[in-house]
């Protein structure tokens, strides 16, 4: 293949309410989109990156930047375009992951395309729908999340993440226990809010028998969260920490990570998650895809990565209606707690024009 240009176009996408975090409140999506064109096919490529740089130290704008100035030069110099070769051809510039999975996102997609073969074949996927796990924010009152959580569970949900922070952690979790019973796979994510000290507090999360508590301390903390595991009964997830397959085997021997959330924008892209994939499963290590409320170009991406056999919990892959009232593709709709796993050429998805131009914000074209 051989690239002839690329688009990066900008989308406001407001959120159906406000998804509340421990490290803030977002009302709206601010997304980078890619578009790859070649002399075979289209592909597009979703940035995961927020608007500010709270999740992790990666912000959209700056993913625009990076994109323009090096990557996307870098890229177009390469003489054979390959999804393969996106990864060492970008690898001199430091960081900038979500930008990079961007891009080699919509150069794989371009790839499948023009071979006609889906993303989740070409991932491993040995499943055709998958369940779907839903997030749930902090939210003003315990009455307001048990409302929302029964929601969600009505929907179809098969699993429950309650966003946490300190003040808003052991109160809502026995909340939704005492109200929704002891087989509600249920877990929390507490997106590096703790510190080790807070481990006797954390331990009071025990009795309620959850899956994981996802990333309690500051992402660089690994042996801080090996020491906090064996504190606590509940299992140590980890998200922000594991951002390649090296870092997820440093951390699963370091006793770290007893479960580990996937999310390929924060590890490079979805070559690089399926390492993480397999690095896990050779550790015997569950895994579960995690979510950057993406559209649903990205949603279908993460819907044929948790389709691979390791992804045995439940991910944030939920349907477009979690957080958009009108995606920029066909609606992602939960069927009996599950999500179809797209079985077309490349993703499998494409904007819908319409829908497409009334979220745009900007449009540039790359000429290379
Ligand atoms: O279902 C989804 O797409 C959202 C899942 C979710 O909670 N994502 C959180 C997270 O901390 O994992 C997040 C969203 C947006 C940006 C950063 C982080």
């Amino acid at each position: 293949m051989k690239l002839t240009g690329v688009e990066l176009r900008r989308v406001r996408m407001p959120l159906v309410a406000p998804f509340r975090t421990s490290f803030g409140t977002q009302n709206a999506r601010d997304i980078l989109l890619l578009r790859v064109v070649t002399d075979e096919a289209e592909g597009w490529g979703e940035c995961v990156a927020m608007s500010d740089p709270l999740y992790s130290s990666e912000y959209v704008d700056a993913a625009a930047d990076v994109l323009t100035r090096f990557l996307v030069p870098a890229l177009a110099a390469h003489p054979r375009l390959d999804a393969n070769a996106v990864a060492p051809v970008l690898e001199p510039f430091r960081g900038h992951r979500m930008a990079k999975a961007a891009l080699e996102m919509a150069v794989l997609d371009a790839e499948l395309r023009a071979e006609g073969r889906p993303l989740s074949r070409e991932l491993g996927a040995t499943r055709d729908r998958v369940p779907c796990g839903v997030s749930v924010g902090i939210m003003n009152s315990v009455g307001e999340l048990l409302d929302a959580v029964g929601g969600y569970l009505d929907a179809g949900y098969v699993r429950i993440k309650l966003k946490i922070e300190p003040g808003w952690d052991v109160e809502p979790v026995r909340a939704v226990r005492e109200r929704f019973g002891d087989d509600v796979l249920l877990q929390v994510d507490a997106n590096t809010a703790y510190s080790v000290s807070d481990a006797r507090h954390l331990a009071r999360l025990d009795p309620f028998g959850l899956l994981l508590i996802e990333q309690p301390l500051e992402e660089e903390d690994l042996l801080g969260h090996a020491q906090l595991a064996k504190l606590i009964s509940t299992p140590v997830c980890l998200d922000e920490s594991i951002t390649s397959a090296r870092s997820a085997a440093a951390a699963i021997a370091m006793g770290a990570a007893a479960i580990v959330n996937i999310k390929p924008g924060r590890v490079g892209g979805y070559l690089e998650a399926r390492r993480i994939h397999d690095v896990c499963v050779a550790h015997g290590v569950p895994v579960w895809c995690g979510g950057m409320i993406e559209t649903g170009l990205g949603r279908a991406a993460n819907v044929a990565l948790a389709a691979l056999p390791g992804f045995t919990l439940p991910g944030d892959t939920s349907a477009s209606d979690r957080f958009y009232r009108t995606d920029i593709t066909t609606p992602f709709v939960l069927d009996d707690g599950h999500l179809p796993v797209p079985t077309g050429p490349g993703l499998g998805v494409e904007p819908l024009t319409d829908e497409l131009e009334a979220v745009t914000t900007s449009t540039e074209w790359l000429p290379l």
